[in-house]
């Protein structure tokens, strides 16, 4: 929030500068690390202008504030700023000694401001996600959620909208109307523009109300298009960050178009939001089975030392849908498939399959770790890309339309609704591996996957028995990510009987019959990590870089020579160039068998 806090001048010579934040540091370090913290101490610690050098702020834990301080000097060096805890002036009471204690079991509030509320991911997974994490159990004590948006509505008219949408968990389904009614309750709305900070000022006076003077936590979801992404940073920053808590955003995809747009964006982001306190959300780190991916490798040992391309062929990962971009036809010519889907989910989870073991599971190594395996892939080839875009298609005297039918969509766009990529990484534990990549709407199901396909078995003693395909006799894990989640390892093994007859059967972890629970959603994990301050389910700026780097060459390359999308009929299997694709390395994809059973 540097705009919003900046103090002008820096008096000091850097290594006063620095040798005030050191002490002030070692103090704050120790107090830190007692659970009982001397109000008035920190605050004044916190306060102290540092003889108006500039801070940029805040996310406050457990009441003590850390941040990052950057003098005039810092900034312009390039070097790395020091890291120091800040915290807003001193307040009249507090100058006169009226402090209170805060100690980790201070109670405090958050208030999570869904900004477009009136929009249709609000609606659809937002306030259910609020309402799931409500029913758990998982919000604190005393919180508050707000709607903003343009639209003029009344607090009940916004409950009467999200009310639709909240539902109980099926296998728990107790006291659900008194729940809903509870949750309701505690939802209101204010009507604002997303660039005025009076209209933001009105809403911190309306929240002050709800936080009634306890350490005030405020979490602000950006479900808007990106074009006001940075203006509500800005409002949100400068009128209604908290006081004494801590003020995080969770921003929401599309994060730019290319490097450049990706760039300026963080840079906007950035005048006014410190790192830390932005949350991008990627909401498929947010799958069950995405989590899933590390706790299966890391901790089975039949699994991490295969994990290379010593015993990997090739990995796979599928997205599929089975209707098309009806409705959001607008939003989606502007970026594609590639962008949609590709550059930031499939991306997102080929970087958690083949990155590095990360020091420990604290969120910055891992993603460390991520960042590391992104910035060691080769540049995409535009000969390694595949493009689609669906057709019109009449199927059991139903007529499903084409991509260009769609009244927001030009009818020469050439924008891309499949795509299928050959990536490589060029590093020692995956030299030479192909990660194929293959995303499509309007297919003929809904499905996300991850193939692992294994050698072959080096001098097979029953080779003879499985006839000439060889690549059939190979081990293959799945990772169902969804729907209907699971994780199967396809084997070879003997039909029971007195001859010797091969056969191929999964062992199969089937979430469903293994676990009763309904699997929460995406968004109610994310969610609740954003409050929690757990980044690790987030990207990182550098993350979004590397991402954009890997795509954004390719991406222009597709545009500037107008490159046709292969066409295929709407509930197709998708162009057919994609087997060609999978081909040129030796690969099969392993979506197509005919076969459900082989799938
Ligand atoms: N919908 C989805 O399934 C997904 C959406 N996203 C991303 O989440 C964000 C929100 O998505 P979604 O809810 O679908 O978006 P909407 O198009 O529904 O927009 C949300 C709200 O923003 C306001 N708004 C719409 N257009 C504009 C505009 N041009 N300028 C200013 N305000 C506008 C409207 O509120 P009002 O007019 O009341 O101010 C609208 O209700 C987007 O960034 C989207 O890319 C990401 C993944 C999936
Ligand atoms: O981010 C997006 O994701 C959805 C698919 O999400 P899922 O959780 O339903 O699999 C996709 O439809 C949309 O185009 C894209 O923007």
């Amino acid at each position: 929030m540097a705009k919003c806090l900046a103090k002008s001048t820096c008096p000091l010579s850097p290594a006063n500068f620095s040798a005030k934040l050191s002490s002030r540091n070692k103090l704050l370090q120790k107090l830190s690390s007692s659970t009982t913290l001397d109000y008035l101490t920190v605050r004044k610690l916190q306060a102290n202008s540092l003889n108006g050098c500039s801070l940029r702020a805040v996310p406050i834990q457990h009441g003590l504030a850390s941040t990052t301080a950057v003098t005039p000097e810092s900034t312009r060096k390039g070097s790395m700023p020091i890291t120091i805890p800040t915290g807003p002036p001193l307040t009249p009471a507090e100058e006169a000694g009226q402090g209170v204690f805060i100690n980790e079991g201070a109670e405090s509030t958050v208030t999570i401001t869904v900004v477009g509320a009136s929009g249709d991911l609000a609606k659809k997974k937002i306030f259910p996600a609020l309402f799931a994490l409500y029913y758990e159990g998982c919000l604190p004590k005393h919180f508050t959620i707000y709607g903003y948006a343009r639209s003029k509505m009344t607090d009940a008219e916004l409950r009467n909208i999200i009310s639709g949408k909240l539902t109980c968990r099926i296998d728990k389904s107790e006291n659900c109307g008194d729940k809903t009614e509870e949750f309701l309750q505690r939802c209101f709305y204010h009507s604002g523009q997303y660039k005025s900070e009076d209209d933001f000022r009105e809403l911190d006076k309306k929240l002050k109300e709800h936080e009634t003077g306890r350490v005030a936590n405020r979490l602000f979801y950006l479900s808007i298009p990106p074009n006001v992404f940075v203006d509500v940073a800005r409002c949100a920053s400068c009128s209604s960050s908290s006081a004494n808590g801590w003020t995080r955003v969770i921003v929401e995809k599309p994060f730019g178009r290319d490097s450049e747009s990706s760039a300026e964006l963080t840079k906007g982001l950035k005048q006014y939001l410190s790192e830390e306190q932005i949350y991008r959300i990627d909401h498929y780190l947010g799958k069950e089975l995405v989590e899933n991916l590390s706790v299966l490798r890391f901790s089975n040992l039949v699994f991490e030392p295969l994990w290379s391309r010593q015993y990997i062929r090739n990995v796979q990962l599928i997205f599929s849908e089975d209707f098309g971009t009806e409705g959001r036809g607008g939003y989606f010519d502007n970026y594609g498939i590639i962008r949609d889907i590709m550059q930031n989910h499939l991306l997102q989870i080929l970087a958690l399959f083949a990155m590095e073991t990360p020091v420990s599971l604290d969120g910055e190594d891992i993603r460390n770790e991520k960042v590391k395996v992104l910035r060691s892939m080769m540049p995409l080839q535009l000969e390694n890309i595949v493009i689609g875009q669906y057709k019109s298609h009449v199927k059991g005297g139903v007529t499903y339309p084409g991509y260009t039918d769609d009244k927001t969509v030009p009818k020469n766009s050439l924008t891309p609704t499949f795509a299928a990529a050959a990536l490589f990484i060029d590093n020692s534990r995956w030299d030479g591996v192909p990660f194929l990549m293959k995303a499509g709407k309007a297919l003929h199901n809904r499905r996300t996957e991850i193939r692992v396909q294994f050698r072959h078995v080096p001098g097979n003693l029953y080779k003879k028995k499985f006839g000439t395909d060889l690549d059939r006799a190979t081990n293959e894990l799945v990772i169902r990510v969804q729907p209907d989640e699971a994780i199967y390892l396809k084997i070879n093994n003997k039909i029971p009987g007195l001859g010797m007859r091969l056969d191929r059967s999964n062992l199969n972890l089937h979430y469903a019959a293994r676990y009763s629970g309904e699997i929460p959603d995406a968004y109610e994990r994310l969610l609740l990590d954003a409050i929690e301050g757990e980044r690790r389910l987030f990207i990182r700026s550098d993350e979004l870089d590397a991402a954009w780097s890997l795509f954004t060459p390719m991406l222009k390359e597709l545009e500037s020579k107008k490159v046709a999308p292969e066409l295929y009929p709407y509930g197709s299997r998708g162009p057919v160039g994609a087997h060609y694709l999978a081909a040129k390395y030796n690969v099969r994809w392993g979506d197509t068998s005919a076969d459900p059973q082989q799938q």
